[in-house]
């Protein structure tokens, strides 16, 4: 070869090399314009500068309004499209759900962790529908109403557990909601957070959650690297390796309820489960279940944990704050309780439509701090789409910006402000509001079906979203009946003091809880062994926990 040929090889090669990245960046130019607008991004890096690591769901407010109710941001050069308006999020993945109901792609927790295994990352489509179907089955209201003695049973406890130990309200809370969820998923209860099956539960969902970290893991800009050899990959066999001693775990644990099934003389002596109910009718049915592994099978009881465990527990902590800053709302809810249930019983489900400011609460607090703070996981397209003029790709990720639309001034008047009265009718109004209050009540956004948008969208809605309803009722009605909940004397409390990860909890803070009365207390002490009693039909895990040798 000739040095001029040489040289020249050497312009054509550096020319393309130089022409690639030109080319990328015109093809982003005229993606980025067809987009619903957003804050500029920059070439190759997308928004990743200007999208604050603590609290996003603030900034992606206040783009919204700048932007509109749909706007996108870019990370790299992925597309996400974030909703902050409930009839927009309405009319997409409600209205259009078949094209906006799936799931972006998890790398590292959901293929390499779970193997797909888990509803909660699963694109649309079969292996998903089959999943959600089945855990309705569980869910149904015939069902729900099963599991309402367990829930009073352990408000009950948690109650008197307040009352030895009021400073550890939060780790009370925590085991109220741990086995309120393990009793639906297996019929077996939590006594301590300190159980072994409790621990290893808890081991993995923090494992977990540090998988679920934006950047964390560079296989989610390059998935290829997911098929590296495990011998070169050490992080990625030891994903593996903990991925499947969740299975194995989640396996043991339906072995134990399998277990109960075959010792008892009848199925009706075991105490109803998920699991239970799941099992009975793989038994009766063999084919409906033929695309489930028992690996498979394992994921759909344990999947309630992780989603409505610390879900629940949060959304009381935020009740809590919200009483402590806000003591008129105690002194409206004790009035009620008084005058409807009195002091010498405890509140039941009996009494919730007598109790229209209670379940009042329940909603407003759900509201006010919504946990799932961007709508939970995220949703993804399926299909490309077209709205307002913009173009949606397929593969494009889409957040509901619960924060945004539950802040939305337009219907909850100064929305950081707890006011149940925004869930009452005008008449309940003007029974429970006091002088200062319904000035600013608002209407609660007629497209969001439960007044708020804490339970997410479509398809994907929250499928325990009224289990957790009941518990949150069971809870609040009880201790709302029992105690005075109230700042300490010379502790500022803030309302926006939460932790950060997209599922916020109000950070640890200390406050009063102390029982109304003697006659308060004795009411609690006396339902303590009815509640026992209810919880014996539960007992608690003994063997799966040595099985996978923990
Ligand atoms: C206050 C408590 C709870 C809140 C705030 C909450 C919120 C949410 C949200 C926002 C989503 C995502 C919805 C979407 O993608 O549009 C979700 C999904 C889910 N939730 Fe809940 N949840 C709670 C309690 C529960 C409970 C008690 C269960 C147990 C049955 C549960 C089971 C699930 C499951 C399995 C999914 C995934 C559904 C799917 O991907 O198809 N959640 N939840």
């Amino acid at each position: 070869m000739s040095p001029d040929s040489f040289t020249s090889t050497w312009y054509s090669i550096l020319l393309v090399l130089a022409l690639i990245p030109t080319a990328i960046f015109f093809v982003d130019i005229l993606r980025w314009m067809r987009m619903p607008p957003g804050p500029r991004p920059l070439p190759f890096i997308g928004n990743k500068l200007s999208i604050p690591r603590k609290h996003p769901w603030i900034q992606f407010q206040e783009w919204s309004k700048i932007y509109g109710p749909i706007f996108t941001i870019w990370i790299g050069r992925r597309p996400t499209c974030i909703i902050s308006d409930a009839d927009v999020a309405a009319e997409l993945m409600e209205k259009r759900s078949s094209k906006y109901s799936s799931r972006p792609r998890f790398v590292t927790m959901g293929e390499l962790y779970w193997d797909m295994a888990t509803m909660l990352v699963q694109p649309y489509g079969k292996a998903w529908s089959i999943r959600r179907k089945l855990l309705h089955t569980a869910l149904t209201p015939t069902a729900l109403s099963l599991y309402q003695p367990v829930q009073e049973a352990e408000a009950v406890r948690l109650c008197n557990q307040l009352l030895e130990a009021p400073a550890s309200w939060e780790r009370h809370i925590e085991r109220f909601t741990s086995s309120i969820v393990f009793t639906v998923s297996y019929g077996h209860r939590i006594d301590s957070l300190e159980d072994k099956t409790m621990k290893k539960r808890q081991e993995f969902m923090v494992y977990v959650a540090s998988l679920n970290v934006p950047g964390a893991f560079l296989v989610e800009s390059l998935p290829f690297l997911k098929y590296l050899p495990n011998a070169i990959a050490p992080w990625k066999a030891e994903v593996q390796r903990r991925g499947h001693e969740e299975a194995a775990f989640n396996m043991a644990l339906v072995e134990d309820v399998q277990q109960d099934l075959d010792t008892a003389k009848d199925p009706s002596d075991v105490a109803d489960s998920l699991c239970k109910i799941l099992l009975l009718a793989r038994k009766a049915n063999p084919e409906s279940f033929s695309i489930l592994s028992d690996r498979d099978f394992s994921f759909l009881p344990a999947a309630i944990f992780g989603a409505g465990s610390d879900t629940t527990a949060s959304t009381l902590c935020s009740a809590i704050l919200a009483l402590v800053t806000h003591p008129h709302v105690l002194q409206t809810a004790h009035d009620e309780l008084d005058r409807v249930v009195g002091p010498n019983r405890l509140p039941t489900f009996a009494d919730e439509p007598s109790l229209p400011y209670i379940r009042a609460l329940c909603k407003e607090v759900l509201r006010w701090r919504p946990v799932s703070v961007l709508g939970g996981q995220p949703h993804a397209t399926s299909e490309p789409d077209e709205y307002a003029g913009y173009h949606i790709p397929a593969n494009t990720t889409v957040l509901g910006n619960s924060w945004a639309i539950n802040m939305n001034e337009r219907y909850y008047p100064n929305p950081h402000r707890m006011n149940p009265l925004r869930f009452l009718s005008p008449a309940e109004v003007l029974v429970y509001a006091r002088p200062d209050e319904s000035d600013d009540k608002g209407e609660p956004h007629p497209n969001s079906k439960m007044g708020h948008s804490t339970f997410g969208w479509g398809r994907r809605v929250c499928p325990g979203a009224d289990l957790a309803v009941n518990s949150l009722f069971a809870a609040m009605s009880k201790l709302l009946w029992a105690y005075d909940i109230k700042p300490l004397k010379g502790v500022t409390y803030d309302i926006f003091d939460y932790t950060e990860g997209f599922n916020i909890r109000p950070n640890p803070f200390q406050c009063e809880i102390r029982v109304r009365s003697k006659a308060h207390r004795e009411v609690l002490q006396e339902n303590l062994k009815g509640a026992e009693k209810t919880m014996e039909r539960f007992p608690v895990f003994d063997k799966s926990a040595e099985w996978v040798g923990i």
